[in-house]
């Protein structure tokens, strides 16, 4: 399959970011099965998209569509059917470990017999590096995540909010230049979100790692990303595949308040309304 036509979506607080053209992920023609014969569920059917550096990308979908499948292939963690994903130049295969990859899932994963100072390091001591630069990297990404205060406290004291602060910053710390995040707000209430949305843009506006978000809320898709993927009900295809012009830095409270972000909402929101609606009916 061809790669979708890109939609473009004029509007006045539209500002061009600065294009980088290396392709840091690429998805050809992926297809994933679960099972086989007639108890098999096809999941994903001919998707192909590339993701450049810099870019942040948010794969929307209603539920069920094979957001998470795809994000797993991506991240090697589970086998695809079929077809070609690359990062970089490399072939990503099942089970393989890439150092440049980090992944924020949909559930919290802190450890909970680890205080927030040793959940967030875990990933450096881990990998050798030593308590002087661990613990001054630590007390940083406290601070980044509004943490501050906390560092001692256990994850049974904290809210869910703050719960997943410390997995998204347990995996920033190893500094990634590609994050793949499997719907890393879903849980949480929608004023917490919103909190997160903040701190999530002002990292990623900082430091501009190369994202791919799975979601199905088009909000946080628009809030957020730089360009949407839309999915199709099951199985997931590729349906669209629009540019967001917001310029940059963005405010998560004001953009939504204002009235581009409202048509652009209602404009996408009929495409994925139709995919609600499939899944509904079946
Ligand atoms: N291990 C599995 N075995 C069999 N079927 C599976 C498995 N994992 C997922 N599926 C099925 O594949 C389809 C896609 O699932 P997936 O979790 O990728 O969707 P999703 O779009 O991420 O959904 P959600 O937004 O609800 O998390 C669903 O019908 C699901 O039931």
């Amino acid at each position: 399959m061809a790669l979708a036509q890109r939609t473009r979506l004029d509007t006045p607080l539209a500002q061009a970011e600065p294009a980088q053209e290396r392709i840091r992920i690429t998805v050809r023609n992926l297809d994933k099965r679960y099972g086989s014969g007639e108890a098999g569920v096809k999941a994903v059917d001919d998707v192909s998209f590339e993701v450049k550096q810099g870019e942040f990308v948010a794969l929307l979908g209603p539920s069920g569509c094979g957001k998470s499948t795809i994000l797993n292939m991506v991240a090697g963690l589970i086998p695809r059917s079929s077809g070609h994903i690359a990062i970089d130049a490399d072939e990503v295969r099942h089970g393989d470990v890439n150092r440049k990859v980090g992944y924020v899932f949909q559930r919290d994963t802190v450890f909970p017999w680890r205080t927030v100072e040793a959940n967030i390091g875990y990933g450096l001591e881990i990998a050798g590096v030593d308590k002087a630069e661990r613990k001054a990297k630590v007390a940083r990404a406290i601070e980044t995540a509004g943490l501050g205060g906390f560092g001692a406290k256990f994850p049974r004291m904290l809210s869910g909010g703050m719960r997943q602060r410390v997995a998204l910053m347990r995996t920033l710390i190893m500094e990634p230049e590609i994050l793949l995040m499997d719907e890393p707000f879903g849980a949480l209430d929608t004023h917490t979100k919103l909190e997160m949305h903040k701190t999530l843009l002002d990292i990623w506006e900082r430091e501009r790692q190369t994202v791919l978000f799975v979601t199905h809320d088009l909000g946080e898709a628009l809030t957020l990303a730089s360009r949407i993927i839309l999915l199709s009900a099951r199985p997931g295809r590729l349906k669209e595949d629009f540019e967001v012009p917001f310029a940059r830095p963005r405010d998560a409270v004001s953009l939504r308040e204002s009235a581009e972000f409202g048509r652009l909402y209602s404009h996408i929101w009929h495409s994925l309304g139709e995919e609600f609606r499939r899944t509904k009916a079946e």
